[in-house]
Parts: C-alpha cells; sequence; structure tokens
C-alpha cells in the first residue's frame, strides 16, 4: 500500500501512485517530487519527470536543496521506465512543481527567515482546545519552520510558566508515534511564550512587537496572528496588531475565527473594515469544516476517478443531503449560540462550504483563485432560502434512564423564552444546467441522538425495474447511495444490490465500502493542523474568499430576517432524539428520505 505523504508533512496537490507499468508515464505529471521515506520534509531530493512519449526512458532530474548562495543543483539522469516505476511505487509521491518545493524547502530551512505565530485570545476555550494542540501537533510532525516562535496575547496576567502550564494540559501525541512525546512537549513548550494586553492598545501590541522582534533576531519576520476573539472585538485587534506588530520586511498575515457578521450588512462592514488595515491576500478566513480530511478528499473523488464525474449532475443523481448533528447541547456556548443560531452557526458556512465543494465545476486548475471563483459561481446560482422550504427546531428538556438532560432555555446564559433555533433543516436550489431540480437537503441540530457529520447522495432509480419481483415497489429500498461520512469514523462507502450468493434468486444491499480507520494506519490531522499550515504557507485554497462569503450571505440573510422578525416559533424535540418531524415533511416534499434515518438495517 503506498503511503500518502510528501516533501512536506503534505502538500498539494496529492498523490497517487503509478498504477500499471505500462502506462509509459501516461498520467504522470511533468514534475513529480519524491519524498525521502524518512519523511524529513525539506531533506528530500525533488525528482522531476519529463515523459517522453515514445521511449522506454524519462529524464530524471534531481534538485538538491537550495545551496548556501542560493543557487539550486540539477543533474539530469537518464533512467529506465521499470526502475522508475519501481521508484514511483515504493516512495512517497506528492505531484509539485519544484520551483514550488524549492521555494516552500528555503522558506523551512532559511537559516535567515522566521516565523512568529501569535495567538490573540490564548486565555480562551478555543485556543485551548484546538489551536495550540493543532500548533503542537505540526510541530511532532516536523512541519513548523526551523524557526519559529508562538506567543499567547490576552488581557489575563499569565507568565509564560503559566501558559505553558495552561498548553500543556491539551497537548496530545499521534498514537502511532508516541516515542518521545514528553520531550517533544518540552521542547514545544519552551517556544511559547506569553504577553498580557489589551485588544484596543497600540501601546500593548507595540510591546508584543518589542518581544517578537527580540525571538526574531534579526531575521527577516514573517508573522501570523490567530483571532480567538469574540468577533466585537475583531476590528481593534486588527488595527492595533497591523498599525503596531506588523512585520517590516515579511508577509503578515491574520487568521480570523467566525461569525463572519451575522447577515449581509454585518458581514460587508465586517470585511470592509478588515480592509482598512489588511489586503484580501492577508486575511485568511476559516472555516474548519474545510480543513476536515473527507472535504478535502471530495475533490479528488470527484475529479481524479472517471466513474464519479459522469454521473454528477440531475441526470442522475435525485438528491444530495448535507447533514450535521451534535448529540450535546450548547453547554457553555449558550451566550454566543443565541446571538446566531444553528443556521449561521453550521449551516451558512459549513454546510454550504460543503455543498459548494460537491457542486461547483471542474475548476481551471488546483490553484486556490480557480477553485474559490468556481465555488463563488455556484453559489450564484443558487436560489436565496425561502421560510416555505425550512424547519427550525429547538431541544426540550428530556428525562432518560433516571437522567434528566436540560432544556436549551434551560442554560442560565440564554434569555428566557428564546426563540433561537437548535436545529433546521431546509431545501436549497442550484439553478443551473448541472443541478436544476435537484434539492440540495440541509439539516443541522444539536442535542440530537448522535454526533455525525456526513454527505449523502442519493441516486435515481434504475429504469424498468427488472428486479420488481424483489424490490417490490419500494423503489427507494434499491436506490444506490453514495455516503461520504466525514466524521465520526470517516468512510466513503456506495450502496448497490447485490445477489445473495446461493441457487435462489434474492437480493440485498451491501456496501462497497472505504473505511478510513481499516485502510490507512495513519491518524487523520485534525482539520486545525491543516488550515495553520495552509496559513503559514501562504495556501488561501481552503479559506474563504470576500465575495464567496457575500454571496453566501445572499442565500441566508432574507430567511434568517424573516425568522426573526416573524418571531417563527421553534417545532421543540427533546433533547437526545431525532429531531422535529417537521423535517421528515420537508424532504417528503421533494419525494426524498433522510439517510441517516435510513430504511436499511446498516445506513
Ligand atoms: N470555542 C469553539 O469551539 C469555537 C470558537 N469559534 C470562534 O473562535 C473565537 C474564539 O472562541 P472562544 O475561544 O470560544 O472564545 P472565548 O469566549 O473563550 O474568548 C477568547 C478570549 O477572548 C477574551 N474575551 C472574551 N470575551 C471578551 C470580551 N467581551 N471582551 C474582550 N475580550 C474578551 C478572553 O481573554 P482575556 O479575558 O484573557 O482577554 C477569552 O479568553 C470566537 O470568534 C468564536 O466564535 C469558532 C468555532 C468554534
Ligand atoms: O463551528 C462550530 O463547529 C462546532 C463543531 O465542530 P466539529 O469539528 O466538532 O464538528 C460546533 O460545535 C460549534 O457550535 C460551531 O460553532
Amino acid at each position: 500500500m503506498a503511503t500518502i505523504c510528501s516533501t512536506h508533512c503534505r502538500s498539494y496537490p496529492s498523490l497517487q501512485p503509478v498504477s500499471s507499468p505500462s502506462s509509459k508515464l501516461g498520467h504522470v505529471p511533468q514534475h513529480v517530487t519524491l519524498s525521502s521515506s524518512a519523511s524529513k520534509r525539506f531533506l528530500a531530493a525533488k525528482v522531476s519527470l519529463k515523459s517522453q512519449s515514445d521511449s522506454n526512458q524519462v529524464a530524471v532530474h534531481t534538485h538538491q536543496p537550495q545551496q548556501s548562495d542560493g543557487a539550486a543543483t540539477a543533474a539530469a539522469v537518464p533512467v529506465d521506465i521499470d526502475t522508475t516505476q519501481k521508484l514511483l511505487k515504493s516512495e512517497l509521491l506528492s505531484f509539485t512543481s519544484a520551483e514550488e518545493s524549492q521555494a516552500e524547502a528555503s522558506f523551512y530551512n532559511n537559516e535567515n527567515e522566521s516565523v512568529s505565530i501569535t495567538v490573540v485570545g490564548a486565555s480562551g476555550d478555543l485556543a485551548k482546545k484546538k489551536i495550540f494542540p493543532a500548533l503542537f501537533a505540526l510541530y511532532y510532525e516536523d512541519c513548523l519552520p526551523k524557526h519559529f516562535t508562538i506567543f499567547g496575547y490576552a488581557r489575563s496576567k499569565m507568565t509564560d510558566a503559566e501558559l505553558r502550564t495552561m498548553v500543556s494540559k491539551t497537548l496530545t501525541c499521534r498514537i502511532d508515534k508516541r516515542e518521545n512525546c514528553g520531550e517533544k512537549m518540552d521542547e514545544f513548550l519552551k517556544r511559547c511564550f506569553y504577553h498580557s494586553g489589551q485588544y484596543d492598545s497600540q501601546e500593548n501590541f507595540a510591546a508584543l512587537d518589542k518581544k517578537l522582534k527580540e525571538h526574531e533576531n534579526g531575521k527577516a519576520s514573517n508573522r501570523l496572528f490567530y483571532l480567538s476573539i469574540p468577533p466585537n472585538i475583531f476590528i481593534d485587534a486588527v488595527k492595533c496588531a497591523s498599525s503596531s506588530a506588523s512585520s517590516g520586511n515579511g508577509w503578515t498575515r491574520v487568521i480570523v475565527e467566525k461569525p463572519f457578521g451575522r447577515d449581509s450588512e454585518s458581514s460587508a462592514a465586517l470585511t470592509k473594515s478588515l480592509k482598512q488595515y489588511l489586503r484580501e491576500d492577508q486575511i485568511f478566513r476559516i472555516d474548519h469544516y474545510l480543513g476536515k480530511e473527507l472535504v478535502e478528499n471530495l475533490s479528488v473523488l470527484r475529479f481524479s476517478n472517471l466513474i464519479f464525474e459522469p454521473l454528477w449532475s440531475r441526470q442522475y443523481i435525485r438528491n444530495v443531503q448535507f447533514i450535521f448533528s451534535e448529540d450535546f447541547g450548547t453547554e457553555g456556548r449558550g451566550g454566543y449560540f443565541d446571538n446566531y443560531g444553528i443556521i449561521r452557526d453550521i449551516m451558512q458556512n459549513h454546510l454550504l462550504q460543503i455543498l459548494a465543494l460537491f457542486a461547483m465545476e471542474t475548476p481551471v486548475s488546483l490553484d486556490a483563485e480557480d477553485i474559490r471563483n468556481e465555488k463563488v459561481k455556484v453559489l450564484r446560482s443558487m436560489r436565496p432560502l425561502e421560510l416555505g422550504t425550512m424547519v427550525i427546531g429547538q431541544y426540550k428538556s428530556h428525562t432518560k434512564g433516571g437522567v434528566t438532560y436540560p432544556a436549551y432555555t434551560d442554560d442560565k446564559t440564554v434569555p428566557k423564552g428564546s426563540l433561537t433555533p437548535t436545529f433546521a433543516a431546509a431545501a436549497l436550489f442550484i439553478d443551473n444546467a448541472r443541478w436544476d431540480g435537484v434539492p440540495f437537503l440541509m439539516k443541522a441540530g444539536k442535542a440530537l441522538h448522535k454526533k455525525g457529520a456526513e454527505i449523502r447522495v442519493q441516486f435515481r432509480h434504475v429504469p424498468g425495474n427488472l428486479y420488481n419481483r424483489t424490490f417490490g415497489t419500494d423503489l427507494d429500498r434499491a436506490t444506490n447511495e453514495l455516503v461520504i461520512r466525514v466524521q465520526p469514523d470517516e468512510a466513503i462507502y456506495l450502496k448497490i444490490n447485490n445477489k445473495v450468493p446461493g441457487l435462489g434468486m434474492k437480493l440485498d444491499r451491501s456496501h462497497l465500502n472505504l473505511h478510513y480507520a481499516a485502510r490507512y494506519s495513519k491518524e487523520i490531522p485534525d482539520a486545525y493542523e491543516r488550515l495553520l499550515l495552509d496559513a503559514i504557507e501562504g495556501e488561501r485554497r481552503l479559506f474563504i474568499r470576500s465575495d464567496e462569503l457575500d454571496a453566501a450571505w445572499s442565500l441566508f440573510t432574507p430567511v434568517l430576517k424573516e425568522l426573526e422578525e416573524k418571531r417563527v416559533v421553534p417545532e421543540y424535540y427533546p433533547y437526545g432524539s431525532r429531531g422535529p418531524v417537521g423535517a421528515h415533511y420537508l424532504a417528503a416534499r421533494y419525494n426524498v428520505r433522510w439517510g441517516d434515518l435510513g430504511i436499511d438495517m446498516d445506513q
């Protein structure tokens, strides 16, 4: 089995082993980078292969890491194609241009470059739960540049040692790489520092700048600020960071966490304010669902497998479902949540982003701008949501097995009588040639019976119904369904009809199943790891551009306003249940059954 790796911890676009020795490199891209099995990112030999149509030889260019004078060396060696195939098979491959690899290599190993990552709001929940653990995981995997420093910044008073103690409590090591874990943690923590300051104080940020400079020690400074703070202080912090602590001789980038406003107007105002201090290419709007492994894989599945793309349209797909559920309520985050609700918290961003990747046309290339252009196009082809094509719900208290689970409004930070939805289901439509008439159903809820996120693609019925004696009239039982289980227990499976072995003619439903835990031994990185690494590398593909954001808000703003103006009362559902029955009626209107509540024993 070929393991996936690269010159980096990972690189773009992703790789594939050459399948058959007879392929004569017909499908091998012009430049192929072979990583060393030791997987130290930039010590790998770079090999670029040039296809030579009719010969059995390819030219292999071996690129050495940059010399001290900055020049790269390259030697062309003719290599027998079988040898190449063996190399390709036995090594870990990544397709990237030699120039790109060299630029990355020099950035990561360059003695004269430094990267400082400042977590603004370091005392908070997200910083502790996700950001510091992700940074440690990157360090553990040798993915951080040689000269990096991490600063925590917040108002709370803390010493460096106290920050380290706080951070150390949430660090974990890769299950498959436990060795030297303690040592690695100690090394990592030594690179973490803390600076206490106000978010609107130029003086405090100037003091941070001074400390950053001390750590940069005369090297070119590249600075990443991660705004892990409530949205009402984003602009203050951006203003101060950009005026008093941005890099003088390298790049400055800012990761902004959602929420990006609460409707079209507030989002546009946020963008406008951010752009007073930053260029668009410095703003990294994070949607962590885009960093999830199976969401990343969606484009690979679509565009690198011949069997899927021809089916990817109204001609063969009956409906598509995007489902998010959590088996816990808003415990602890009710104050934030009540101002947003599930539609803004999950649908307008996470589910819509997945939908855009699912439904977009083939991009010109895998470049960030090409992908984001296609996402914007498909979002702009969608109909804004309407009240009539939505269901909203809110969880109520429920007692089960002697345990009483609270209602949403039992949370002390939630105003009494709040009508904020904790559940929503909606039917969306894309008015373009590919998807005309296909319902894209979304469903998201908190305090449901299980935790999960998945995409379900239900195909049309097989015409003719040759096996009607087995299936009867309920053709839904026989419909092919492709399920992309984003989490937990990542998997991609296709439900097919199969003959039960034996002398009779009995059919059953089976799964062609790519179950990640069984297929890959490597632990799947957390979404924040991928996204942080991308921001460090300046890769914008998985971050939201401002026009994407505008298009997304245009779809949701009218219905959100109507819900609030009309004070629409949600349908109450018990904590731990499958959610409001209204969601079934909604689906039924489009002749759809939710796949997750399935008719199969095994969903
Ligand atoms: N937590 C999560 O799971 C997720 C969070 N997010 C987003 O990430 C960002 C950070 O989230 P999270 O860590 O939960 O937020 P917190 O509420 O924990 O806030 C982070 C830090 O900001 C400071 N802070 C909090 N409230 C205020 C205030 N009113 N005025 C000034 N400073 C304040 C506090 O630091 P101090 O007092 O020390 O200055 C706090 O530790 C938010 O934008 C959130 O929406 C997005 C997805 C998930
Ligand atoms: O952005 C958010 O996401 C989390 C769910 O993220 P996951 O990676 O754990 O699935 C959700 O709980 C939270 O309400 C929302 O703000």
